[in-house]
């Protein structure tokens, strides 16, 4: 057995969380939570998103946040990989950041969308030269029987990329989630979390304290 007690959760400081106080938008809150976290824990932008598989089952893993605006929460990956497959067929995602170094956690759900392509393009063609390899070369959680093969496909995107700098594979593609509910976690070492959910009714946001 793993003896996992005793292993702390949290810094012995954690912010105080005055929900009266918050921004009515949870992307402000969002933003300001995503800024302080950045001070203190690593990768604060990578986020758990998770999506349902055909049979409805759920599948999750981390990705990275690549913007927030006005259409929503973004990320990016190969619209032919699992989750961009899972995605196409039933187009809805939650997202779960956790950033231990604040106590917090925000959990946010709701429809998604592909961006339009040429904001899929950008976004490729801004990614560093070995992420950009990385993307064209494919096939991704397909089972590599072979690593030589993927010795072969990574010289033949490497060619690809530096033969094409401004040409991004068409199934690079941003999603956007655009939540209707956004919940937002601060630890307390007195176990009195104090928790606040946003959802979204008609055009505007509604917030309420949740039981811990
Ligand atoms: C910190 C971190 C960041 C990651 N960022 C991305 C990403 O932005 N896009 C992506 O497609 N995969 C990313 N991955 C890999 C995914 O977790 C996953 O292994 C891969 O996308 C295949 O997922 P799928 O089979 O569910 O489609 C990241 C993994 C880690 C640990």
């Amino acid at each position: 057995m793993v003896e996992l007690r005793g292993w702390p959760s949290f810094p012995e400081e954690l912010p105080v969380f005055t929900p009266e106080t918050a921004a009515e938008d949870p992307r402000t809150l969002f933003v300001e939570w995503l800024t302080e976290a950045g001070e203190h824990v690593l990768a604060p932008h990578a986020v758990t998103l998770s999506t349902v598989d055909a049979d409805g089952a759920p599948d999750a893993r981390v990705v990275i946040l690549k913007d927030v605006g006005p259409a929503g929460w973004a990320v990016a990956t190969s619209s032919e990989s699992p989750k961009g497959l899972q995605l196409r067929k039933d187009p809805r995602a939650a997202l779960t950041f956790f950033w231990p170094g604040r106590g917090r956690q925000v959990r946010l759900r709701g429809p998604v969308s592909p961006a339009a392509a040429e904001v899929s393009a950008a976004d490729f063609l801004a990614r560093p030269p070995a992420s950009r390899v990385e993307a064209f070369i494919g096939h991704q959680s397909q089972v590599l029987h072979d690593p030589a093969d993927l010795d072969a496909a990574a010289a033949e995107a490497e060619r690809w990329v530096s033969e094409n700098p401004e040409t991004a594979p068409e199934t690079w593609t941003r999603y956007l989630v655009d939540p209707d509910e956004v919940e937002f976690w601060q630890a307390s070492h007195d176990r009195r979390h104090v928790r606040l959910r946003y959802r979204k009714t008609g055009g505007s946001w509604v917030s309420e304290r949740l039981w811990p």
